[in-house]
């Protein structure tokens, strides 16, 4: 009995500890269900994450890329309220998505849209593959994609782009099947890199002016669309393109070949061969006559801008005092005279007809006949014409610039750039105020700078016994060209060279020596044929090497413009020795060994003491690093803006080390004046 007792004890005891294992088990499959429940929302949540910050970065890249463009009233619906894509369905105008809501394509097409096509931004979108930006009002440089590595498809018809394409624009962009820039202003030849895209099919080039011969395309595949009509090119049809139709040529009188004329023969008959060495030695004699008179006009011309500078107020007066007369300029816009009064009295009807355009509303009003009833005096005769001083009877004293090669846009785009112009107003910026159009001439007017040129500083002031300009001065100078630079990269960002044209000339100083920088933004309008010989830009190293202007050239002007005001030489003083481009006054300071550089490189007159040695080897340092010849390992403008906030204006404590004065004999200071 007591073991069917015991045993019937054990039975519930095994019937319970039977139950909680049943519990056990219960529970701890009811937690591994929870865990993996808990595990498979954890993974929902963090793909929805994912997708979500997926979609939210092609987001601020179109809301920054939307920024940098101008006229976006067609892009309203770009907010950051909403996604560009929802799966393969577009949010936003102009977008195309791909099944996993990423953008793929951007197709801003006739919206009036202009200002910069940044490709740094889009180069933030991974999966974009093509572009397009056609017929709208894009202007300058043709855009660098080069970044954006993997787009199929480029469209950018119908704009106003201008200037020529580097050869290497399109280098490594091994996808891209279809390249379309027709009805643009584009110059200089076709990049030889479109020649290298074995997928290249369509190839759209018409309507712009590219000049030169046709590279020899050899797609593998051949082109679907092939069109150069309407240029400027000129030789034989390369063989790859023999067969093409006629019309993907028509409208280049000089092209020859293929399905068009046949080219002339090669081989020149005895008499031909001749008649051109007989025309060769007259054009030579010619030349050599031609160079002989313009090398006198020029060493007028840099005497009066350079060794004998505009008078100085003292100077005037001086004149005046002694009843000597000034010198008068022919009236600006009109035949040159040696009487700006005369001109007014015998042209004044036709005058009446000739209308200044303001592009600033805070500017006194004058017109044509008040600047020709102005007396006016040649301040110097530049690359691109004179400038003229007049002094208006109502007060103002203006500056009247006249620009011969200014016919790169036509009129209509010619004041919409002048007024783009205007609208920048910067300390260290000489504000344009006023400009006359005329087909052959144009006229940009801004007020007189009291203190004139740096150049004239630099170069000239010893001539006429004036004190040169002081390490704090120059100092000064240095810094508020930097700033300057900075507001024109700012404010331009869709010119490749903002400034284009820096030089000391172009450094005006006001009373108290504040830089003003003049001359800026004209590259767009100056006419592309002769900005190679009148600008600075295009005597950059890049340029000379590879036919390429890029954000970093104003860089490089800058550099050679920092040595020009620490050594005090003439930049194109090393030009002449036949050295070069200008990076020879670069060279040079390199060729001087560094212990040296106090006694040989820095300018005497600049009279700063031991103080001051560190903070002008660091602006030396500064200078050499912005005349790098390789554009790639050259600092960009915002490092060396930020390099030369760094430099500090020491004063000479120490009057007795004043290094400089110590060293400098009476011989020293004589000026290499070119
Ligand atoms: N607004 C101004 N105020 C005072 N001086 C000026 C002004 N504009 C020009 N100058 C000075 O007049 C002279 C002639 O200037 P201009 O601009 O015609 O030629 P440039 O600067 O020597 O060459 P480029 O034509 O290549 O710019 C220069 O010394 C220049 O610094």
């Amino acid at each position: 009995m007591q073991r069917t007792y015991t045993t019937i004890m054990e039975h519930q005891q095994q019937q319970q500890r039977n139950k909680k294992n049943i519990m056990v088990m219960m529970m701890l499959r009811a937690s591994l269900l929870s865990r993996t429940m808990i595990l498979f929302f954890v993974l929902v949540l963090l793909n929805v994450r994912v997708a979500s910050s997926a979609g939210a970065s092609d987001t601020e890249t179109l809301l920054k890329f939307k920024d940098s463009l101008k006229n976006t009233d067609g892009l309203t619906n770009w907010k950051s309220s909403s996604m560009p894509c929802k799966g393969a369905t577009a949010n936003w105008v102009g977008i195309r998505c791909d099944g996993k809501g990423r953008v793929w394509g951007l197709q801003l097409e006739e919206m009036g849209l202009n200002g910069d096509i940044n490709v740094d931004i889009l180069k933030d979108l991974p999966d974009l593959r093509t572009i397009s930006f056609m017929k709208n009002n894009f202007d300058g440089p043709m855009p660098d994609l080069r970044k954006l590595i993997a787009l199929k498809t480029v469209y950018l018809s119908d704009n106003k782009f201008s200037g020529a394409i580097p050869p290497d624009w399109f280098a490594g962009m091994s996808s891209l099947k279809k390249v379309h820039l027709a009805n643009n202003q584009f110059t200089g030849e076709i990049p030889r890199s479109l020649t290298g895209l074995d997928k290249l099919v369509e190839l759209s080039l018409e309507k712009n002016k590219f000049k030169g011969k046709i590279p020899d395309f050899r797609q593998p595949a051949g082109f679907t669309t092939f069109n150069v009509s309407n240029n400027k090119l000129e030789g034989e049809i390369p063989e790859g393109l023999r067969k093409l139709d006629a019309s993907s040529f028509a409208g280049n009188e000089d092209l020859c070949g293929g399905t068009l004329k046949a080219c002339p023969s090669k081989k020149p008959a005895t008499w031909s061969i001749v008649v051109v060495v007989i025309i060769v030695i007259v054009t030579l004699a010619a030349i050599a006559i031609a160079a002989f008179f313009i090398l006198r006009c020029r060493n007028k011309a840099s005497e009066s801008s350079i060794e004998a500078p505009p008078p100085s107020t003292e100077t005037v007066q001086n004149r005046s005092v002694r009843n000597e007369p000034e010198q008068q300029a022919s009236a600006p816009g009109s035949p040159e005279n040696s009487n700006g009064r005369e001109v007014s009295g015998k042209n004044n009807k036709a005058d009446q007809s000739l209308k200044l355009s303001f592009v600033r509303d805070d500017r006194e009003r004058f017109d044509m006949q008040d600047l020709l009833r102005a007396s006016a005096e040649v301040l110097g005769s530049g690359c691109f014409g004179s400038s003229y001083k007049a002094a208006l009877l109502s007060g103002p004293v203006m500056v009247v610039k006249r620009y011969k090669q200014m016919n790169n846009v036509g009129k209509e785009e010619f004041q919409e750039h002048m007024r783009r112009i205007g609208r920048l107003a910067h300390p260290n910026l000489l504000p344009l105020v006023a400009y006359y159009y005329k087909k052959e001439e144009k006229l940009l007017i801004s007020d007189h700078v009291q203190k004139g040129s740096l150049a004239v500083h630099l170069h000239g002031h010893q001539t006429v016994g004036q004190p040169s300009l002081d390490w704090q001065t120059r100092l000064k100078i240095v810094k508020g060209v930097a700033q300057g630079l900075r507001y024109l990269y700012h404010e331009l960002p869709s010119l490749v060279a903002p400034h284009g044209h820096l030089k000391s000339s172009n450094v005006l100083l006001n009373e108290s020596y504040e830089p003003l920088l003049s001359d800026y933004g004209l590259i767009p309008v100056v006419t592309q044929e002769h900005a190679h010989t009148l600008m600075v830009a295009y005597k950059s190293p890049e340029y000379m090497q590879s036919k390429r202007i890029t954000k970093k050239t104003d860089v490089w002007s800058f550099g050679v413009l920092i040595l020009e005001i620490l050594t005090g030489k003439l930049p194109t003083n090393f030009l002449q020795h036949g050295k070069g481009s200008e990076e020879d006054l670069a060279s040079w300071v390199n060729s001087v060994p560094q212990d040296e550089w106090f006694s040989q490189v820095f300018d005497r007159d600049m009279g700063a003491g031991k103080n001051s040695e560190g903070e002008m080897l660091k602006l030396l340092n500064i200078g050499l690093g912005c005349c790098e010849g390789e554009v790639e390992k050259r600092w960009d403008l915002k490092e060396v803006v930020e390099r030369i906030e760094e430099v500090k204006e020491r004063d000479n404590i120490h009057g007795d080390e004043d290094f400089l004065s110590s060293c400098a004999s009476e011989g020293d200071m004589t000026k290499i004046v070119g």
